[in-house]
């Protein structure tokens, strides 16, 4: 007799140190306090596996000159995210990061709060997916944690996408448990159509675990907010540790 044991925690799961906020408070005083390129280069040499950033059309945080700025020291992997307005396609094609994840942000959002249909703009999501992978660039599209879109994604050509967190952290927070089972649910898809599963928003060292442990083939996760908060009070280099662990 057979028995199929499934242990989602086999897959290595690479933090991706969002450093958006370390901009917004740089951007407070204006000068270069603290310095944004310097943190990416203390997150590496203190583990994290990668470096993301999300410059928004306002630069209210990061910048496009960042992007450049941070583009010789991310010898991890350099993932931006982003609308894919001209303006950005251009500095992607041209900076040739690690990965590109297209969020679909309109201009006056707070932070992001809705994943791509990727049915509606299948069009659209196929071409520009093509542009950036014609580059050797990995794509990524972030998504709601609804099958259809899942299905909708893999039609678009793309590599991977990045599960929206957003709706698990907070029923996480507030006990209910179940509301992983959509997201695990999206994930199994996602492996059995071959297409690579990243997640991220508000997950931060309450979640994280239970999230991973949850996750069949967890690639990657970002994050940003909780972790800049968290260091405050436990310091970075031991944060991000933290998180290494909880994702082993
Ligand atoms: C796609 C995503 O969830 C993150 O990139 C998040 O949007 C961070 O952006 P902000 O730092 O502008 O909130
Ligand atoms: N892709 C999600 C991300 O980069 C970080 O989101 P958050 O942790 O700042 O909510």
């Amino acid at each position: 007799m057979y028995f199929c044991v499934l242990n989602y925690s086999i897959v290595m799961t690479k933090l991706s140190v969002n450093i958006n906020k370390i901009a917004t408070l740089r951007n407070s005083r204006g000068g270069n306090t603290p310095n944004v390129v310097q943190f990416a280069k203390d997150v590496q040499r203190f583990g994290a596996e990668g470096v993301t950033i999300h410059p928004r059309p306002d630069e209210r945080h990061i910048t496009y000159q960042d992007a450049y700025d941070l583009k010789p020291v991310v010898h991890t992997e350099y993932n931006i995210e982003g609308n894919p307005i001209p303006k950005f396609m251009d500095m992607v094609l041209e900076l040739q990061p690690t990965q590109v994840t297209l969020v679909p942000d309109s201009i006056d959002t707070l932070t992001s709060n809705a994943g791509w249909d990727t049915i509606k703009n299948k069009g659209f999501l196929t071409e520009v997916i093509a542009e950036f992978k014609k580059k050797g660039i990995r794509t990524s599209i972030f998504v709601d944690p609804d099958l259809a879109q899942i299905e909708g994604a893999k039609a678009t050509g793309t590599d991977r996408i990045e599960l929206y967190t957003e709706a698990f952290a907070h029923e996480y927070s507030l006990g209910n448990q179940n509301a992983i089972q959509p997201y695990t649910a999206c994930a199994e898809l996602a492996n059995s159509l071959g297409l690579g599963v990243n997640a991220g928003h508000d997950l931060s060292l309450d979640n994280i675990q239970f999230f991973k442990q949850n996750m069949p083939g967890l690639l990657e996760v970002s994050i940003g907010h909780a972790l800049v908060s968290e260091s405050l009070y436990l310091g970075v280099e031991n944060v991000i540790n933290m998180y290494k662990n909880k994702l082993q």
